[in-house]
């Protein structure tokens, strides 16, 4: 279990709604769509209202340091069956990447091989009280495009299963702009009340488990809950 994890959820009920993806850039098409990922009749692009506030006043901050550059999403909302199959997903292609037989895994392999996935996924758990990050509709990977729409380069992709997507990874190389940019993307984020991912340069989150936990560790006087636990789009 993960430290986060054991934040209590005092579930305040705003609802799950559609992100007004006009006012944003969006990567096209949905990357796990495209994948096959199990949505149903759900779609990634929705978040709590609150959070979907709070995003238009990150990208109003951008706006103000770089009039033309915008917040692009690369995914929201997530089923705990979508988050599932993503993990399988990410597990087979370490497998393939390792030139290694799924079907004659060891115990042993597979140990690493899951430990080495949820350095970036969360564990797809049921239980209510562990909920994914992205299923409670309060977590958002996303990064900058410019005028044009081109990526703004942070000097890794995302989901990239690597010590690049580490926030910090290029603290010590100031000859390259990927700190910097990732310090646009983070500082915009925090100004609307978000809080970064510590492996994820991508990842934020406003409200959910891992937000209260973080919160926590930047101050420990204080004791907050999270707020939204979670929730199946209707
Ligand atoms: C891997 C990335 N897309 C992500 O969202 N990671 C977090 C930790 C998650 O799975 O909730
Ligand atoms: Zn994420």
């Amino acid at each position: 279990m993960k430290p986060y994890q054991k934040i209590q959820i005092l579930e305040c009920g705003e609802p799950l709604v559609p992100i007004p993806l006009e006012q944003f850039a969006v990567e096209s098409p949905h990357p796990y769509e495209k994948l096959g990922a199990p949505y149903g009749d759900t779609s990634p692009y929705y978040l709590r209202e609150s959070v979907i506030a709070a995003l238009i006043s990150a990208q109003a901050e951008l706006q103000q340091r770089h009039a033309d550059w915008r917040i692009q999403i690369f995914d929201a909302y997530r089923p705990v069956a979508v988050q599932q199959f993503m993990v399988d997903h990410t597990f087979a292609e370490v497998v393939q990447s390792q030139k290694l037989d799924p079907d004659t895994l060891s115990d042993d392999q597979r140990d690493v091989i899951i430990q080495q996935v949820y350095q970036i996924w969360a564990v797809p758990s049921p239980n209510p009280k562990t909920p994914p990050p992205h299923s409670t509709g309060a977590a958002i990977d996303l990064t900058l495009v410019d005028a044009t729409g081109q990526l703004i380069d942070m000097g890794s992709a995302i989901d990239e299963l690597s010590p690049r997507s580490h926030p910090d990874y290029y603290v010590n190389q100031p000859d390259k702009p990927y700190h910097e940019h990732r310090q646009v993307l983070r500082d915009v984020m925090y100004s609307a009340g978000f809080c970064r991912h510590p492996g994820e340069w991508w990842h934020f989150c406003l409200g959910d488990q891992m937000w209260a936990w973080l919160c926590n560790q930047d101050n420990p006087t204080v004791s907050v809950t999270a707020r939204y636990g979670r929730v199946a789009h209707k």
